[in-house]
């Protein structure tokens, strides 16, 4: 089969590696090749690296007006709604992802651009009532400079957005490094930008490998930011790695996050609830809502139904419209999972349902929905992330006991609570230590709304009104008004 060809996007030229490497991508529904892309090297991470500079010092760019700059993301959000079913195809193909999932992320994409539009003139600097004599103060957001967007596999288009539309809208300048995994649509994103009208040099991809591409840019010493979504592990090394430019860091990781179902809940919601949050994505979602606590009075009337649900799940080819579930994205990924349901089994987790890959599906990396039911809140597969389609369940007593559970993780990125008791909800979304809290539903996102975590989740928030801040630095501006000479130059003032 014939190799799809992509090329890296550096100052708004299409470029191969110098080195001239490539690599290839796979398919996750067969296993098989499917594109070659450049494996970028520290020396084509500089080109793009220096682009990136240049362009945040070219007036092109940096006396663009705000204004300007939110136009320019509102077009871009135009061309990807125009380019919708082309994104759509290409992300299905390249991570594996659900053809009607990755039409429904497309077709919202444009709102983070249209949204972050609207606040790239909004960032109002304050006038300060300075309490010294004679002084007149105020602040400036000023754009950082050279961004850096690590994005994973399993949604990039979303994931990219969510850190582009902000840095651009601040008047940054950003080089994206994309999964080796799933590089295409990043691509195509690049293109579109182009054809938007941000200058050359603005939005730059280099595509390759985590230790050697994202490395080399990660601790580039013209990066004044890292905007990463990843694995924990990933992350500390991204850490380390802006301990030699002192970027400003956010930090998107994983989660074990509760979906917990208490006796009141609407138990047909919430069953659909526990499929969205784990099922859905093949559970390849840093939101995934993999540790079910289920009250006890209905826990076998919950886990019964659920499994009967489960079972219905139609597996398949990610391109097609009836398929409910795809492939794991790559096969590593479906190792960790292997992995730690063989780790379950042997700790004396009892496995309800699924536990292996699926029959009649070839070589694709498909595994099936999976449920563990736990004895004790502690074992292996209640409290690491697995990345797919696993869920554990375990049953609690009464409210006091589901916050404890709920609490009792190294994690703290989302949590789901069903129930019809108002103020049940309101309080377990006071008390529960996770940045996002879903009640009586699951795996919603907006445009508007901050995502991301407490503890081993990770820092910093992506969306919602405050995201452009995060990108710029804070300036102090102070005018003395006063014609008298400096007095005392020996202490401060
Ligand atoms: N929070 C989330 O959305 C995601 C979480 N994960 C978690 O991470 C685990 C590992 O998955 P991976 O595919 O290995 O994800 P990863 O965290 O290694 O990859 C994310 C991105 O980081 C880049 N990267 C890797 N090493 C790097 C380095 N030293 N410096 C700079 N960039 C680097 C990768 O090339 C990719 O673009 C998964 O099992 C899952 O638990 C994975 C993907 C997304
Ligand atoms: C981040 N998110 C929701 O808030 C959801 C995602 C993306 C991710 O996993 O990072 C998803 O469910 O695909």
């Amino acid at each position: 089969m014939t190799l799809a060809r992509f090329q890296m996007c550096i100052d708004g030229q299409w470029l191969d590696a110098l080195s001239g490497k490539t690599f290839e991508s796979l398919d996750p529904s067969s296993a098989q090749p499917w594109a070659l892309l450049p494996d970028a090297a520290e020396e084509d991470v500089e080109r793009a690296v220096q682009a990136a500079q240049k362009a945040f010092e070219n007036p092109a760019w940096r006396k663009l007006s705000a204004t300007a700059r939110g136009k320019l993301l509102r077009r871009l959000g135009d061309l990807i709604a125009e380019n919708r079913e082309h994104l759509a195809q290409l992300e299905s193909r390249d991570n594996g992802k659900l053809i009607r999932e990755t039409r429904g992320q497309v077709g919202y994409l444009p709102e983070f651009f249209h949204y972050t539009a609207g606040l790239a003139d909004k960032l109002e600097g304050g006038t300060l009532p300075i309490d010294k004599p004679d002084m007149f103060a105020y602040t400036v957001h000023e754009p950082l400079g050279v961004v850096a967007g690590i994005i994973p596999w399993n949604s990039p288009l979303y994931l990219t957005a969510i850190k582009l539309a902000p840095a651009l809208a601040a008047g940054n300048t950003i080089v994206l490094k994309p999964s080796e995994h799933a590089s295409a649509t990043i691509l195509e994103l690049a293109r579109l930008a182009l054809e938007a009208g941000f200058p050359a040099g603005v939005v730059n991809v280099v595509t390759g490998f985590g230790p050697s591409t994202g490395a080399a840019l990660t601790r580039h010493p013209l990066v004044r930011k890292i905007a990463f979504t990843g694995g924990a592990a990933t992350a500390r090394h991204v850490v380390r790695s802006s301990a030699e430019n002192f970027a400003k860091l956010s930090l998107e990781l994983g989660g074990k996050s509760p979906n917990i179902i208490f006796a009141d809940a609407d138990l047909d919601s919430a069953i659909n609830g526990v499929v969205a949050g784990i099922y859905a994505a093949t559970g390849q979602s840093c939101v995934a809502g993999s540790r079910l606590l289920v009250q006890r009075e209905i826990y076998d009337e919950f886990v019964a139904r659920l499994i009967e649900r489960a079972r219905r799940i139609r597996i398949g080819n990610p391109q097609e419209d009836a398929s409910e579930m795809g492939p794991m994205a790559t096969a590593q990924q479906l190792a960790v999972v292997e992995g730690l349901v063989a780790a379950a089994k042997a700790e004396g987790a009892r496995l309800l349902m699924g536990g292996k890959r699926p029959e009649g599906q070839g070589e694709g990396w498909y595994y099936e929905p999976t449920l563990f039911a736990c004895d004790s809140h502690s074992m292996r597969i209640m409290q690491e992330e697995v990345f797919g389609p696993v869920a554990s369940v375990i049953p609690f007593d009464d409210e006091a006991e589901a916050l404890a559970l709920a609490n009792d993780s190294q994690y703290g990125l989302a949590a789901g609570i069903w129930t019809r008791d108002l103020g049940r909800a309101h309080r377990l979304a006071r008390d529960v230590r996770s940045g996002i809290i879903w009640v009586n539903t699951y795996r919603a996102v907006s445009a508007m709304a901050p995502i991301g975590g407490f503890h081993q989740s990770g820092y910093g928030r992506e969306s919602g009104i405050d995201s452009v801040l995060a990108y710029t630095e804070l300036k102090t501006v102070w005018i003395n008004l006063s014609q008298a000479p400096m007095p005392d130059p020996f202490v401060m003032r």
